[in-house]
């Protein structure tokens, strides 16, 4: 049955949008899990309410979203779960906002992440997509704000970026909800293996260094089996950071499902 408030557009089998069931906070056992991850004020919160149906709150200043929100969405027959995390500008932040984000990111096993960019301000926004690219396989990157990006005349190349990151490109506007149905389609493409990533990753890690992470890497599996990105953290162990090594002393990481 059409739903009134909908147009005949949005309910039109050829829309991938009229797929989309919004379940608000119904998330018990889903299919898949998605992650919003991106820099503060990039519209992660816009996305998951057009997504879910919920009222993450939104507004223009920074660090609007404190702790992570949990909703549901039904896609073609498949359950999500989507996250909206803080935003952060790196892996390797300080806040507790951050970590929290940092933390889900690296150890809450996201089917998929979306990542979230200012489309006017690629190249800082990128730091932090490159990060998140060297620790998950399944990532979209959501190349949002771009009505604002269009009015600065600013144009991507969504073809190059998304042939230079190895993952899909999906340009919205998600305060008028343009793009959303496109979005919507390629994290469930990604979430079923129907689009292969190959994210960028660094390469030519030097033998000397990477024989030493691997060893790292295997001590920290001893402990802590089945941890996922054991790599990252034997780099960043390397690196002498203090909020790892404490995480890492405590299980931190492992209790925060
Ligand atoms: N013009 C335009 N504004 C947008 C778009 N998406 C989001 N916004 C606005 O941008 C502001 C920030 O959006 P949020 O969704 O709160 O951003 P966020 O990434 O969740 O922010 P943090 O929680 O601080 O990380 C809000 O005022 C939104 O209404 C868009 O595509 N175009
Ligand atoms: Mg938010």
């Amino acid at each position: 049955m059409q739903n009134k408030s909908q147009s005949p557009c949005e309910t039109c089998g050829q829309n991938p949008q009229s797929k989309l069931k919004k379940l608000g906070v119904d998330v018990d056992k889903t299919d898949y899990v998605v992650a919003l991850a991106g820099n503060p004020n990039t519209g992660k919160s816009t996305v998951f309410n057009s997504l879910t149906g919920l009222k993450q709150h939104t507004g223009n200043w920074p660090g609007k979203t404190v702790g992570r929100a949990e909703g549901g969405f039904m896609y073609a027959d498949s359950s999500f779960k989507i996250i909206d995390l803080p935003g952060t500008y790196s892996l390797m932040s300080t806040s507790e906002d951050e970590e929290i984000a940092r933390n889900f990111i690296l150890f809450g096993k996201p089917d998929v992440t979306i990542i979230v960019v200012d489309a006017g301000r690629l190249e800082r926004n990128l730091n932090l997509a490159l990060q998140i690219l060297e620790i998950t396989d399944k990532a979209v990157l959501c190349l949002n704000l771009i009505d604002e990006a269009k009015r600065h005349n600013i144009e991507v190349d969504q073809r190059t970026l998304s042939k230079d990151l190895g993952i899909p490109v999906v340009a919205t506007s998600a305060l008028r909800g343009i793009g959303i149905p496109e979005l919507l389609k390629t994290v469930d493409d990604v979430a079923k293996g129907k689009i292969i990533c190959t994210p960028h990753r660094i390469k030519n890690v030097p033998k000397e260094i990477d024989s030493r992470v691997k060893k790292i890497q295997e001590s920290i599996e001893k402990i802590y089996p089945g941890i996922p990105n054991s790599r990252w953290i034997a780099f960043r162990l390397l690196d002498g950071d203090e909020d790892i090594i404490k995480a890492i002393k405590e299980g931190e990481f492992i209790n925060d499902k």
